[in-house]
């Protein structure tokens, strides 16, 4: 015969477990939250994959919780090393200002340099200025000018952030970090991870030795195509900028929309009714 069991309000020798029915010898003397809280146990877990699965996971669930409701909104990188005094500190806060004014949310690194100049931009012109930070091995903090938060564990997981809720990147100057980011923008645009990616360089002085390298040896070694050097546009004006995503922001919902006609049309011309009209139309 089993043991008593533990739920008073249950037959003897009998067990559920949420869908699971348990009987006789199966039945358990403890429940899992009894278990969860009882237990301690060896720690060395904590630093496994499969606890590290969990945690990455639910950097996507936090991240994508805090993200799924921002709206349109562009993602600006560049140095976190570019002082308050330098020219690209002041373009960057004002295309916070302005991509607020053409009504994007603006998702930085959170950190300093231009992120934080973005950042300050976008908040001071009242709109939402995002800061996905990252957990570096060195004192690091967000910048005082994001208002809505949340550092990562993880480059790979805050990438993913970058690109799945922004409609496009502008990239001012910067070291490893901003290249980074911009080559993942380019490498998910040229292979169709992303339709439809404005990607700005700005600071044609800046950039333009790299992209005089893309056409002068990638492409000309055939490791990239023509069409590939479409895929971004370099410039130092803000406006014009700003246009170019505005612009391609329309063509996307215009194209969207066309889509999704010519999906509704194919429907409509191959379905045949299962209850056919009769001659009366009833
Ligand atoms: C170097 C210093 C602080 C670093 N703090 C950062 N905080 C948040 N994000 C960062 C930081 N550093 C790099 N990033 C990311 O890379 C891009 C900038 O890197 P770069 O090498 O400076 O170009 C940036 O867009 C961030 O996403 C203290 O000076």
């Amino acid at each position: 015969m089993s043991e008593p069991s533990i739920h008073p309000d249950r037959p003897v020798g009998q067990q559920q477990r949420g869908p699971i029915l348990m009987r006789r010898k199966q039945v358990q003397q403890s429940t899992s939250e009894q278990r969860l809280l009882d237990s301690r146990g060896p720690s060395d877990w904590v630093h496994t994959d499969p606890w590290r699965v969990l945690r990455i996971q639910s950097e996507f669930i936090e991240g994508f919780g805090m993200l799924a409701e921002l709206g349109a909104a562009i993602s600006v990188f560049g140095s976190a090393r570019t002082k308050l005094d330098d020219r690209m500190y002041a373009a960057a806060e004002e295309f916070g200002r302005k991509l607020v004014g053409a009504g994007y949310a603006v998702i930085t690194g959170g950190g300093p340099g231009v992120m934080e100049a973005a950042n300050k931009g976008a908040s001071e012109a009242g709109g939402v200025s995002v800061g996905l930070g990252i957990e570096l091995p060195f004192e690091n903090g967000m910048n005082e000018w994001v208002d809505i938060g949340m550092n990562f564990r993880y480059f790979f997981t805050r990438k993913t952030m970058f690109v799945k809720y922004a409609q496009g990147f502008v990239v001012m100057p910067g070291g490893f970090g901003t290249l980074d980011e911009l080559f993942e923008a380019l490498t998910l645009a040229q292979t169709r991870k992303v339709t439809s990616f404005p990607v700005v360089l700005f600071g044609t002085a800046y950039w333009g030795g790299l992209v005089d390298w893309l056409r002068t040896t990638m492409l000309a070694d055939g490791k990239i195509s023509p069409a590939d050097l479409d895929m971004f546009v370099v410039t130092d004006d803000v406006d014009e900028a700003i246009s170019y995503i505005v612009k391609a922001g329309e063509l996307a919902d215009a194209a969207a929309e066309q889509a999704a006609e010519a999906a509704a049309d194919a429907i409509d011309s191959t379905s045949t009714p299962t209850h056919p009209l009769g001659s009366d139309g009833s």
